[in-house]
């Protein structure tokens, strides 16, 4: 019998990111494309991102996490599912140790430490951002060598250009405009997050500096398309603001689905974001749905 029969999840959302939480903690299964795109279908199962709990691989972490987009892909970093994962961890009946209020998770693109800052509040220390392609860690001082010009349309929105490229344990590009909600971004992400000068895809965010601490953001995702929020791309938002001397290391980042505090820590370069979670119901994996994967 396939690990995922029956399987309990936990249907969440972070600022309205929807996030599918499966705990395959002492399995030895790994979701596959088609297993995590048969999941995005169930209706009570739906998700932006889809996250797997799987035993710890380093000693001093609680889990490893594996991130699925709705399109069966996977994703290094994903900033809302995680919150999410580290509120079942410490407040699901079932899942949770209570005790705990810090949790090392670790994903394909390291580790993701978490604090239980409230009830539903939590903070992320999302790491040291990089250069999108080279990997170069980011720490002052550096030099903007990621910009690159990359014209787009004309479609029916207005010619979109340099962006600023940003790795959170996922690539990012960052457009700053005047008014994310000027642009078509239904029909216009599909074309940058496929465009070939990205060689991984890449999520496209469409940011606003309305102050030195407040951001305005819109994302098409990668692999999931427009979400409600993504954290990692309000991190990458923040970075690449700083970077191009448009706003303090700390704003609050507002997206469609609210706001999140986001910190590029000075003294050693990590990106720290905070924000709520909410849990939405329990459900069980249908065993039929996973066979048809099959
Ligand atoms: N929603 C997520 C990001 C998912 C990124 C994913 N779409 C990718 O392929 O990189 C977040 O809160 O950070």
């Amino acid at each position: 019998m396939n690990a995922l029969a029956n399987r309990r999840f936990l249907k969440m959302n972070g600022l309205g990111n929807q996030i599918t939480v499966l705990d395959l903690r002492g399995t030895k299964h790994v979701v596959s494309e088609a297993e995590a795109r048969a999941i995005a279908s169930e209706p009570r199962a739906r998700f932006d991102q889809l996250m797997v709990l799987h035993d710890a691989v380093t000693p001093g972490t609680d889990a490893f996490v594996r991130i699925y987009n709705t399109d069966g892909s996977e994703a290094g970093a994903c900033g809302n599912g995680t919150r999410c994962v580290a509120w079942a961890m410490v407040a699901d009946p079932q899942m949770g140790d209570a005790a705990k209020t810090r949790l090392a998770l670790q994903t394909k693109a390291g580790l993701l430490p978490a604090v239980r800052e409230g009830e539903t509040l939590f903070t992320v220390d999302m790491g040291v951002p990089r250069l999108a392609w080279d990997q170069i860690p980011l720490a002052e001082p550096f030099e903007d060598t990621s910009r690159f010009e990359l014209q787009i349309g004309p479609i029916d929105s207005p010619v979109l250009h340099t962006p600023c490229a940003v790795n959170m344990g996922n690539p990012h590009a960052v457009f700053f405009v005047e008014d994310p909600y000027a642009y078509n971004l239904e029909q216009i992400g599909p074309l940058l997050e496929n465009h070939p000068i990205f060689p991984d895809r890449a999520n496209i965010e469409l940011a606003a500096v309305k102050a030195p601490d407040h951001i305005v953001l819109r994302v098409w995702e990668r692999g999931a398309g427009i979400t409600q929020a993504c954290g990692s791309g309000a991190c990458a938002a923040l970075v690449a603001a700083v970077r191009r001397e448009l706003s303090a290391r700390k704003a609050t980042v507002s997206l469609p689905g609210g706001d999140l505090a986001i910190e590029w820590r000075e003294s050693d370069a990590h990106v720290l974001m905070t924000g709520p979670v909410e849990f939405e119901w329990e459900g069980w994996i249908d065993p039929a749905l996973i066979e048809r994967a099959a």
